[in-house]
């Protein structure tokens, strides 16, 4: 890797970190005088790390013996342990449902119950002072953060004490107490060029309108303004650079407010704070029509205007193209074993073209690439880097996304537009609600910065056995860079607002991915620069199993490309277009929900408010589980704070048959591993066969203390913007009060009647009384299908039109996750759970042979694609 890009990286992480361990420190100590310390009892506290081992013991005394032994016979003990190492992720897992054979899912499940915890880590890694932090281990972490703990509520009790018996602990964040000449030092190696680089970022950054509370600023004096390329709150965080160029730390209040600069928002709708109140005004003369501006009710002048363009009827089905995994096969292959490739090199060296990925995962098996070299670590931080480098390598001579803006190009607006609202021919699947992406701010064509943000990016050690992973970094190591001449794309997936989606195979590796493939110059004339970097920004944080991985990313003059997992199964709006009644039974709506509920209390934790949820953007995946897509309209907040909630260790037994939690169906014990009986798909097969032979001992039970909740809910999360889909907008979005990580919560509950009833609530003959109801009509529920009561209760929870009392808008994920809804469902271990329906893959080495994109487009080929195909057209929109 180039040294200086190295540099680079290094630089942003050190302000990530500084601003973050700042605000951490100004913020303990106003935590500290809010908040009653004390210290609970010896004993009290049970680490995770603890937790897990004990977890391990326990099953392993009861299934080792059969599985163990197995491997014993055959010498295969380390086997044995490098099959508990493998990602949580099966790699056919279709075959076997949750696709796990008790030996490797026993390690599998377990990795599963550390999914809560790996959540918890992700929000603890935040508050986490050392730069290196997240290279110790992740249960070295969590012991870390658990035993730095400890704060009980006051006598007084929590201020829910009577939602659930809970006691409020807080988390005291290891070395929150640093000091200041620390940390601006650290921010004094930040170069000035590194700086002035990331300049750019500042037009695309202050799009969102935030409310000021708790801003966190470097200022020196001088007149040039940065905000921080760090995903802990680049919306508040801004760098001012002084005469030297250097910045420093201070608080400030004054930061700035954007309201005013919104030229986009006059051309879709009046200012956020005239139009709501006052067309709600209007509506209770008008009978109840909003008066909105024109353009918003029309989706093709929607589409000129920021709102995602999009079919507008919304039932019609699209076949969807599915692949049977992310391995491109070759016909004549053999399924089950896949042998290294034929050897065919296509210019990327001998060693890449021996590489296959083999699963959705590419877990090892084949190639000759496989547990080479370097350890899991390394390895994957090596591609983390590598990849970070892809966009620097480019430098600032060759500015992304902004310089080309004045260049003529093939690829006239006027004809991406006419693709854009002309999406009828695809054989994607087509999303069927337009969203809305409207900021509160102008966003200039000023140069992006190249710095492709956090060094560690793909850091991600379970995932170090991901040949994905390895594909991506032979190229980059071989060609110095990776770029769209590396990719052969196979078929259009699908396009949205801001870009096309191709299924394409990197060259040679038989590895499978979804390449996202954004105009540039479309991007900067319709002013979504900035939704194409927050996408990039917010994806390259993620790390959930909910959530997708993105490999790599690139920027030419032309494009900016992202390098995603590519997800086989269709989205959820077509899969519910498939059922009876086109709508999912209440037992594989909680299926879905659940997941997505996971997901988007990962998101929260970091910080990311979602804000387009619908089932378009719920993609599946080969296992069945699910992926939340599209990031572009996210919002991301500065301040997240980490909650415990430390439940009560007696567990009632709602039957109050027995004080043993393994006599309870809906148990939440961390050791209990009796399945629920009530809920059967999920079940994990490996609980349903071990279970039966285990009780815990009642003595035992008694000292097991429950693990504490932990609550992140971005609560200071602010925008006034003007974004998400018509049918899913919360009221607050509608009226422009200003909105918060809330909206999430309400359209999970606009997505779960979707599921349950085949439509939504709201929904009006135009969009403008679509809107109109969201505000002001009442929920109703059809009386068919009959839903439960839980189901509608948790709807009807949700679906509050205030959010202040809405469901979810105080402990987030954690109240919901306890609603009797989900009753029965083990959230640690959902991953393992039976999918309510597998998609029917097809064979992505048959389909590619057959009708290869370069083969099918006509000529118009930009330059970047000629090592692809003479005849490429990339059909951008
Ligand atoms: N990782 C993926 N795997 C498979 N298909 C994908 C993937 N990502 C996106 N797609 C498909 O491509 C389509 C467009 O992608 P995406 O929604 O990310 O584009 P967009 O321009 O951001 O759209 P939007 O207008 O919704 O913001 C999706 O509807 C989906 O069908």
């Amino acid at each position: 890797m180039n040294p200086v890009n190295m540099d680079k990286i290094a630089g942003s992480s050190e302000i990530v970190e500084a601003m973050e361990e700042f605000y951490s420190e100004s913020k303990m100590d106003e935590l500290a005088g809010k908040r009653r310390m004390l210290k609970l009892k010896p004993g009290q506290i049970c680490s995770i790390e603890d937790d897990i081992n004990k977890l391990f013991e326990a099953i392993d005394i009861r299934t080792m013996g059969r599985s163990r032994g197995l491997m014993e016979q055959v010498g295969k003990d380390s086997l044995w342990k490098s099959a508990m190492k493998r990602p949580m992720r099966p790699g056919s897992s279709q075959a076997s449902g949750i696709g796990i054979s008790e030996s490797v899912s026993l390690k599998q499940a377990l990795r599963g119950l550390c999914l809560s915890q790996a959540s918890e880590m992700a929000a603890m890694k935040r508050l986490s002072k050392q730069a290196d932090s997240s290279r110790s281990s992740e249960a070295g972490t969590i012991k870390r953060l658990y035993t730095a703990v400890v704060v009980e509520a006051s006598e007084s009790g929590p201020p829910d004490a009577g939602k659930g018996n809970l006691v409020e602990i807080s988390l005291v964040p290891e070395g929150s107490t640093s000091n200041f000449s620390e940390k601006t030092s650290e921010s004094e190696k930040f170069p000035k060029q590194e700086l002035l680089n990331q300049q750019a970022h500042s037009s695309t950054l202050l799009v969102e309108e935030s409310t000021p509370k708790e801003e966190m600023t470097k200022i020196l004096p001088g007149d040039e303004t940065v905000p921080l390329p760090t995903h802990g709150g680049y919306e508040f965080s801004m760098l001012r650079l002084g005469w030297n160029g250097k910045p420093k730390l201070t608080h400030s209040s004054s930061i700035t407010h954007t309201k005013e600069k919104l030229p986009v928002v006059d051309e879709i709708i009046p200012t956020s704070g005239e139009f709501p109140v006052k067309s709600l005004e209007r509506d209770k003369e008008q009978k109840g029509k909003l008066d909105f501006a024109s353009s918003l009710s029309s989706d093709n002048s929607a589409s000129n205007n920021g709102i995602k363009s999009a079919n507008s009827s919304r039932h019609v089905m699209r076949p969807v193209f599915r692949n049977k995994n992310f391995l491109k096969k070759n016909a004549k292959q053999d399924s089950t074993s896949i042998p290294c490739d034929s050897g065919v090199d296509h210019g990327l060296g001998p060693s890449t073209s021996k590489m296959v990925c083999e699963g959705p995962k590419c877990t090892p098996g084949c190639g000759n690439i496989e547990k080479e070299k370097s350890s899991p670590t390394s390895s994957s931080a090596n591609a983390g880097s590598e990849v970070s480098s892809i966009a620097m390598d480019l430098g600032p001579d060759k500015p992304a996304l902004s310089s080309s803006f004045g260049n003529s190009t093939r690829y006239m607006v006027s004809k991406a537009d006419e693709k854009s609202r002309s999406r009828e021919k695809g054989e994607f699947s087509q999303s069927s609600k337009s969203s809305i992406g409207e900021y509160s701010s102008s966003t200039s064509n000023s140069e992006e910065s190249t710095l492709s943000g956090s060094s560690r990016s793909g850091y991600r050690p379970h995932m170090s056995k991901d040949l994905r992973w390895e594909a991506i970094r032979h190229v980059q190591k071989q060609h110095g860079s990776i770029g769209l001449r590396h990719f052969k794309l196979l078929k259009k997936l699908g396009s949205g607002d801001i870009g096309t989606v191709y299924l394409s195979e990197l060259t040679s590796t038989n590895c499978l991915f979804a390449l996202k493939i954004m105009d540039n110059e479309f991007l900067g004339n319709r002013k979504k620069l900035h939704r194409a970097q927050t996408e990039r920004e917010i994806l390259q944080i993620l790390d959930h199993p909910f959530l997708p991985t993105l490999f790599a990313h690139f920027t030419t003059d032309r494009f900016t490309c992202l390098v995603m997992e590519h997800c086989p199964g269709g989205d959820l709006h077509v899969l519910r277009q498939k059922q009876p009644n086109k709508s999912f039974s209440e037992q594989a709506a909680r299926f879905y929900v659940a997941e997505v509920l996971l997901a988007l209390e990962y998101l929260h934790m970091l910080g990311v408010v979602y804000r387009d949820l619908k089932p378009e953007n719920i993609l599946v995946r080969e296992d069945g589980h699910i992926m939340l897509s599209d990031f572009d309209l996210s919002l991301r907040c500065a301040v997240v704070n980490p909650t415990l909630l430390k439940s009560s260790p007696v567990i009632e037994s709602p039957k109050g048959e027995s004080s043993n939690p393994c006599t309870d169906s809906s148990c939440i014990h961390p050791f209990c591993l009796q399945p629920s009986w009530q809920v059967p798909c999920f079940t994990p097969r490996l609980l349903s066969t071990t279970a039966k032979t285990r009780k815990l001992k009642p003595d035992l039970a008694a000292q097991v203390t429950p693990l504490p909740q932990l609550v992140v809910e971005p609560t200071t999360a602010r925008s006034n913007s003007f974004v998400g889909t018509h049918e899913y907008l919360a009221p607050e979005i509608i009226k422009g009060e200003g909105h918060g990580s809330a909206v999430d919560w309400w359209t999970l509950g606009i997505f779960m009647y979707e599921l349950v009833y085949g439509r939504t609530p709201f929904k009006g003959p135009t969009n403008e009384d679509t809107l109109s109801n969201v505000v002001s009509r009442s929920l109703k529920f059809p009386s068919i299908p009959g839903v439960g009561s839980h189901t509608r209760g948790l709807i009807r929870g949700l679906l509050v039109k205030d959010p202040v009392n809405r469901l979810g808008s105080v402990k987030g994920a954690a109240e919901i996750k306890q609603h009797p809804f989900f009753e029965g469902i083990n959230w640690a271990l959902i991953r393992c759970a039976i999918p309510p329906e597998m998609p029917k893959i097809c064979d992505v080495g048959n389909f590619a042979a057959e009708t290869p994109l370069q083969n099918k487009e006509s000529a118009r080929c930009p330059e970047e694609c000629k090592s692809i195909g003479e005849n490429l057209e990339f059909e951008m929109f």
